[in-house]
């Protein structure tokens, strides 16, 4: 049954106001008045090869912007083209509309050379890469280990010691010959952090990483993740199975890389094992059952330690998050720092939130971030103007209806996350950083994405969202942040959204 409803959209770029008739889709979707979709506005690309269409005009670097033109162009709906066919659409309501469609067991597109790795090395996938009920068996006994909060109030411990680390290491290099300040790009820093801090709530084991000289163990696994992500892009425009029998340097870099990456799990796997073997084994002979109460020990240990998912999916899974964990929160702690420092009226409001929660806290992470509601902002904010992945994509499980047009079930549709967070429709002033705009109750509904959404939503985002905050709040009580110049940042896309240069940023002590 289909109900219509009238409603409002501006166009972005020709300012006009026009009247959308929208049909409600309450049962069945595609009534007869549904436009088709054949009929929805294309982007006129016809390019069969993906690659090439890439390539000629660096589209996928400038992705994100590309996607604003098309939009901007064609209005808030469109259909891209090509081999790998999508509809994307930026309004809250129609994002609304296909998460309702998402069905029990929700997909997204594959990252199709994690996947031919999996394949070839006959390795299990994990959460990110699997798809319907074997997906969801997994994903249930993630989300206990990593979503909920009772696991959340455990890992807050291990993330706080990590970021306190961080800003001493800091400060101490601050102060090196006397200075009061330090200006540097601090993007390998902030890599370092990010692995180091989720090693530690993964593994249950720091790395190292702050040390000046990390162990050999740790720098090739920090470089095998890093030249894991740095193959991806390329190859997701490249037929993986013919790189693959032609043993094509780039597939074998990115398939070494992963097996650096598989063998580090391993290890911590083997070692974690033995561990809980040898405290059984006390416990037996002692006659008490292990203790079940000891300090969180990492959700590697706990996974193992409960037994319902083998050994193998426990890697698969660990793997996934950690390659999942690493450049996700770097990123945009870069562009956190940038837009704290270019906006000192704002550092100033966060910070004396920070300080009086901090005051309060007595040294207790949860109750320091309860204390400091700005901060969460501060990174919504961030993710609102730099979303990490510029798009979120489903195929809806029925028919439904967008912009009054028909959409099958099965079609690849993807809510662009980038063109809604900067759309002036969508966000008031939307190219100003304003971690307040979420205090207000018209900034609720579908607006704040960037972890995804429902039963699939990011199953890193508590990890996530509290390893960013709790750098920031060290970070804002230690140092003042400043840059030389306030221009906007440059982004380019490469698998996450990043600046095409990383900001250099002053730190100064308070
Ligand atoms: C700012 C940081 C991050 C952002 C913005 C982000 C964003 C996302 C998004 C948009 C998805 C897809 C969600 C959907 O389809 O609805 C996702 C999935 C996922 N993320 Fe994150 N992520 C971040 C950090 C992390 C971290 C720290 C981890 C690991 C500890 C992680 C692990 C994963 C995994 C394993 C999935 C697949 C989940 C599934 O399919 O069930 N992410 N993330």
């Amino acid at each position: 049954m289909l109900s219509a409803s009238v409603r409002q959209f501006v166009c972005p770029t020709r300012g006009l106001s026009v009247s959308v008739a929208r049909q409600r889709s309450e049962g069945p979707a595609g009534g007869p008045q549904a436009r088709g979709f054949e009929e929805i506005p294309h982007t006129g690309s016809n390019g069969y090869i993906n690659l090439f269409w890439f390539l000629k005009e660096d589209r996928f670097s400038s992705l994100h912007k590309y996607m604003e033109k098309s939009f901007n162009a064609l209005g808030p709906i469109y259909r891209r083209l090509g081999s790998q066919e999508s509809v994307n659409i930026m309004l809250p309501a129609d994002i609304m509309e296909l998460f309702q469609a998402e069905g029990l067991n929700p997909q997204r597109m594959t990252v199709q050379p994690w996947a031919a790795h999996r394949e070839t090395r006959k390795h299990s996938k994990g959460i990110f890469l699997k798809n319907g009920a074997e997906w969801r068996a997994d994903r249930i006994l993630m989300n206990k280990e990593v979503m909920l909060s009772s696991a959340v109030s455990l890992f807050l411990p291990p993330l706080d010691e990590v970021a306190r680390d961080f800003c001493q290491i800091l400060r101490r290099r601050v102060e090196a010959e006397g200075r009061r300040s330090l200006t540097l790009d601090p993007s390998p820093d902030l890599f370092r952090f990010a692995l180091e801090a989720s090693c530690h709530v993964l593994y249950g084991e720091r790395i190292g990483l702050f040390s000046p000289s990390p162990s050999l163990e740790s720098q090739h696994f920090i470089s095998a993740l890093e030249r894991m992500l740095a193959t991806t892009t390329p190859l997701l425009y490249l037929p993986s199975k013919l790189l693959i029998t032609l043993h094509a340097p780039l597939w074998t870099q990115h398939a070494t890389a992963w097996d650096v990456i598989f063998s580090h799990a391993d290890a911590r796997i083997q070692k974690v094992y033995q561990k809980l073997q040898s405290k059984h084994r006390q416990a037996g002979s002692s006659g008490h059952s292990p203790d079940n109460q000891e300090a969180f020990s990492g959700v590697l240990e706990q996974l193992i330690e409960k037994g319902q998912l083998s050994l193998e999916l426990i890697k698969a899974n660990i793997t996934e998050l950690m390659a999942g964990a690493v450049d996700t929160t770097a990123v945009p702690l870069q562009f956190a720092l940038f837009e704290l420092a270019r906006n000192p009226s704002i550092q100033e409001m966060v910070r004396r939130q920070v300080q009086s929660s901090w005051a309060s806290a007595g040294g207790d992470p949860q109750k320091a971030l309860q204390g400091a509601p700005l901060l969460k902002n501060t990174v919504k904010e961030i993710l609102r103007m730099y979303p990490v992945g510029i798009t979120v994509q489903r195929y809806p499980v029925r028919d439904i209806i967008i912009q009054n047009y028909h959409i099958p079930a099965g079609t690849l549709v993807q809510a662009c996350l980038y063109p809604m967070g900067r759309s002036e429709d969508v966000f008031r002033e939307a190219g100003i950083f304003k971690p307040t705009r979420w205090e207000k109750s018209e900034q609720r509904g579908f607006l704040s994405l960037a972890f995804g959404f429902g039963a699939r939503q990011c199953v890193g985002r508590r990890i996530a969202d509290n390893e960013m905050q709790l750098l920031l709040f060290h970070i804002l009580l230690n140092f003042q942040l400043s840059v030389s110049s306030t221009d906007n940042i440059k982004t380019k896309y490469t698998l996450i959204l990043q600046p095409e240069t990383p900001p250099r940023i002053t730190f100064t002590l308070l």
